[in-house]
């Protein structure tokens, strides 16, 4: 399988995220990047009316680039260290009210990530364990309004039902993970998802000891 192979299998991406996480608990952000730009690759695949979606995926992958190639790059290499270094420099708008001084915070962008991530699971979830004619479309909202929905204006809620409306069908998005039948979509989906839901739980108990799950 040659690199651009290995990228479009959704196992393989979802596999991934296993790597950024140390044995200490760490999350490490180099291949925190790397696996969703494996994911950014699903994302451009069901047509042009995603591509709102991943560009904001890529301007956020851009921002912790930038940050990991500046000269302050030795504090970002992992979520925690970073943390640890934003929050005690106050690189961090904690607050909705003032006007921002670091809109492009590695902890803001982060938060926003981790927050899709968790749409991720919940959805391919839902994928996994709901009946075969069940609507897609049903199935990303609900995962959408227990994720992202309160951190989203209202422009962006009409712009994202509108794109839910042309998500393929179950059938469709089995197919695109390479999987001959549900049963074995079901099966790789129960292997694969719990590496993104252990890297959730990690990241979701950093950011509540900091109190940063509602950076604006
Ligand atoms: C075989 C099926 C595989 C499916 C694999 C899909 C992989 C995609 C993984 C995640 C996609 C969600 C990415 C959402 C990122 C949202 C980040 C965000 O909250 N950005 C907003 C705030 O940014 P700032 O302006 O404050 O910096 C931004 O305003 C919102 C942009 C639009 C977000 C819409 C989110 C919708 C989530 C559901 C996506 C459905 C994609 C279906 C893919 C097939």
């Amino acid at each position: 399988m040659d690199d651009s192979e290995k990228d479009f299998n959704l196992k393989v991406v979802l596999v991934s995220f296993k790597q950024c996480l140390t044995d200490k608990g760490e999350v490490l952000l180099n291949h925190y990047i790397a696996s969703w730009k494996g994911l950014v690759r699903f994302l451009n695949s069901p047509g042009a009316v995603f591509s709102f979606i991943s560009k904001d995926v890529v301007s956020k992958l851009q921002i912790m680039e930038r940050l990991r190639s500046s000269p302050q790059s030795e504090h970002y290499t992992s979520l925690q260290s970073m943390v640890a270094y934003e929050v005690s420099n106050k690189l961090v708008d904690m607050d909705h009210r003032s006007h921002p001084r670091h809109p492009h915070s590695g902890c803001r962008t982060v938060l926003r990530l981790h927050l899709a991530l968790h749409w991720l699971q919940l959805f391919l979830g839902g994928l996994r364990t709901s009946s075969e004619d069940s609507r897609t479309s049903a199935l990303c909202s609900e995962a959408y309004n227990a994720t992202l929905a309160s951190y989203h204006s209202w422009i962006v809620h009409q712009a994202v039902t509108v794109a839910f409306c042309a998500l393929p069908s179950r059938k469709v998005f089995l197919e695109a993970m390479n999987m001959e039948s549900s049963r074995q979509a079901g099966e790789m989906l129960g292997e694969a998802l719990p590496f993104i839901e252990h890297l959730y739980d990690i990241s979701q108990k950093l950011y509540a000891e900091h109190s940063l799950l509602d950076l604006p």
